[in-house]
C-alpha cells in the first residue's frame, strides 16, 4: 500500500504467483505469473475473452481468483477486504479504462479532485493539485466532460488516475475509442509515466502499435502470459 511516510515498498510493485482462475470451467489463468518493477511498462495482448480484463479486475481486488497471489506495493490483494482493498485501490492504483470511466455531469476539475478527496486529501490540496495535473497535461477548462474531445476526455482520466500519485497504473484498452492521433498523443503519455514518476504500468491493448511501446510484451494465451518478440508484435 502506498505510504508517504516511508516511501514506496521494496520489492517489485506487482507480483503475480500460480494466479488460477476459471469462468463457466474454462480455465482463464494457469499457474499465471507476472513481476513488474517500478519504472516499467508491459503491455498485454491476446485474443478477445483470454481473460485479459479479468486479470486486471484481479489486481484491483474485483474478483477473487480461485487460487494464488497477487501482491500490489507489497499488500495481498486477494487476502484483502472492505475498506483496506478501497485504500490500496485509491490510494495506490491509478486505472484508465478505454471510455474514462468519468462522471459526465461534472467538470474535468470535479472528476480529478473527487478521486483526490475520496482518498481523505484535504479539499484546497486536492483542487490544487487537480488543476496542477490537468494543466499539465493540457486539458481544458470546461463545466462538464461531455464538452471534452475524446483526447481530452482520456487525458482527464489519465490525471484522475495519477491524482494520489499511484505506484501502479492499469490501463484497459485506453486508446480504443480514440482516432490514430489521439492515440498516438494518449500513448505517449502513459509510456512516459514510469519513466518521470516511477510508477509500473500495465496496459492491456489490441493495437500493436501501442503495444510495442512498451518495455514488455506478452501475450495471454492458454491462462499464461507468454514473451512476444519485436517482430512478432508488428506482424501481429
Ligand atoms: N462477470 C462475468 N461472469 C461470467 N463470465 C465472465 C464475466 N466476466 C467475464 N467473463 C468471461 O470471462 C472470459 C474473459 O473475459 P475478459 O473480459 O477478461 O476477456 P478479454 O481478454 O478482456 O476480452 P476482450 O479483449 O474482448 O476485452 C470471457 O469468456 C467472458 O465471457
Amino acid at each position: 500500500m502506498s505510504n508517504s511516510d516511508t516511501g514506496p515498498a521494496p520489492g517489485p510493485v506487482l507480483h503475480i504467483q500460480d494466479l488460477n482462475h476459471s469462468v463457466r470451467d474454462r480455465a482463464l489463468f494457469k499457474d499465471l505469473r507476472l513481476t513488474v518493477g517500478a519504472g516499467e511498462s508491459v503491455a498485454i495482448t491476446g485474443p478477445s475473452g483470454s481473460g485479459k480484463s479479468t486479470l486486471l479486475s484481479s489486481i484491483l481486488g474485483l474478483i477473487k481468483p480461485h487460487g494464488g497471489s497477487i501482491r500490489v506495493a507489497g499488500a495481498e490483494v486477494t487476502e484483502l477486504r472492505g475498506r483496506r482493498i478501497a485504500e490500496l485501490r485509491s490510494e495506490t492504483i491509478g486505472t484508465v479504462f478505454q471510455f474514462g470511466e468519468l462522471l459526465p455531469e461534472l467538470s474535468p476539475l470535479d472528476n480529478v479532485a473527487l478521486a483526490a478527496l475520496l482518498s481523505r486529501s484535504d479539499r484546497a490540496g486536492g483542487y490544487r493539485r487537480a488543476q496542477e495535473l490537468l494543466d499539465e497535461l493540457r486539458v481544458p477548462r470546461a463545466e462538464t466532460t461531455e464538452e471534452l474531445s475524446g483526447g481530452e476526455h482520456q487525458r482527464t482520466a489519465v490525471a484522475r488516475a495519477l491524482i494520489n500519485s499511484p505506484e501502479l497504473v492499469l490501463a484497459d484498452e485506453p486508446t480504443g475509442s480514440l482516432d490514430p492521433d489521439a492515440t498516438a498523443r494518449i500513448a505517449d503519455l502513459l509510456f512516459d509515466l514510469p519513466r518521470r514518476r516511477r510508477c509500473a504500468l500495465v496496459l492491456v491493448t489490441h493495437d500493436v502499435e501501442v503495444a510495442a511501446r512498451a518495455d514488455r510484451v506478452l501475450r495471454l494465451e492458454a491462462g499464461q502470459l507468454v514473451p512476444v518478440r519485436a517482430r512478432e508484435v508488428a506482424e501481429a
